[in-house]
């Protein structure tokens, strides 16, 4: 049948993807990436330096997003907390894959690559990074999975699932829409997209595991990722 994104609709993903555009990273903390040294320490401290500006970018965009801040104010929290890794791969991701203009893809490859985590999770992690770039997702794409991502009312400790589960539901069919317009040659593409979200659930049980062995290794974490990672 004919898919029609409905006015509303349309307003809704203008939010989203205005405000994702608007909340980045500065200039001078991702320009960091660009200094001389590649030492582990130095490649975790820039890592770490760059996460915890991408957490404060990442609340700030979450605050934008239509019907977050009606959503009860604890669980508004554990929405954060359970999505920012997830929301950090998806980021960081299209940076990887050279959707950035001006990412610095090449000098952050590097870093990751080289900041003292194991090979167990580094061959998921850039597999991971693979297929979001074969995917060739528009920039309406990349805001709405966020969102998807940011929405999902089973992470721990939220206790209004319903409300959650009612505002993902429309960011999905808003999804589901974009993906049959602009990838008409596609029809299982949405199924592809939606697919990505499950593999960033299996990436953020490993994630908890490197924390875990990064913290063994008395590797330091500014306190707001300490306190969005439960750390320490
Ligand atoms: C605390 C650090 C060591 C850390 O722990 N896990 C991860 C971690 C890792 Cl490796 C992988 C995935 C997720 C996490 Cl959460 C990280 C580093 O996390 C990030 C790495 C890069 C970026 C990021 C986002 C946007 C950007 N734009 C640009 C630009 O140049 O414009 C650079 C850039 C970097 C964000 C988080």
């Amino acid at each position: 049948e004919k898919v029609e994104i409905t006015k509303e609709q349309r307003a809704l993903i203008k939010a989203i993807v205005d405000a994702y555009n608007r909340h980045q990273i500065p200039q001078d903390v991702t320009k960091k990436l660009l200094q001389e040294q590649y030492s582990a320490e130095e490649n975790f401290l820039l890592l770490t330096e760059v996460a915890t500006s991408q957490v404060q970018v990442l609340v700030e965009f979450t605050k934008n997003i239509p019907g977050f801040l009606s959503l009860d104010r604890e669980d508004q929290i554990a929405l954060l907390k359970g999505s920012a890794v997830e929301a950090m791969f998806l980021r960081s991701a299209q940076v990887l894959s050279k959707k950035m203009p001006n990412g610095h893809t090449e000098v952050l490859e590097e870093r990751i690559r080289k900041s003292g985590m194991s090979d167990e999770f580094m061959t998921p992690m850039f597999n991971f990074y693979k297929s979001i770039g074969e995917l060739h997702m528009t920039p309406e794409e990349q805001a709405i999975l966020t969102t998807i991502t940011i929405l999902t009312p089973e992470r721990p400790y939220v206790k209004s699932h319903e409300a959650v589960e009612r505002l993902q539901e429309s960011m999905l069919d808003v999804l589901r829409k974009l993906c049959v317009l602009q990838h008409p040659q596609e029809p299982q593409y949405f199924a592809r997209l939606l697919g990505r979200l499950t593999e960033l659930r299996t990436l953020h049980h490993y994630h908890a595991e490197m924390l875990t062995s990064w913290k063994t290794n008395d590797h330091k974490f500014t306190p707001l990722l300490c306190e969005i990672w439960d750390v320490q």
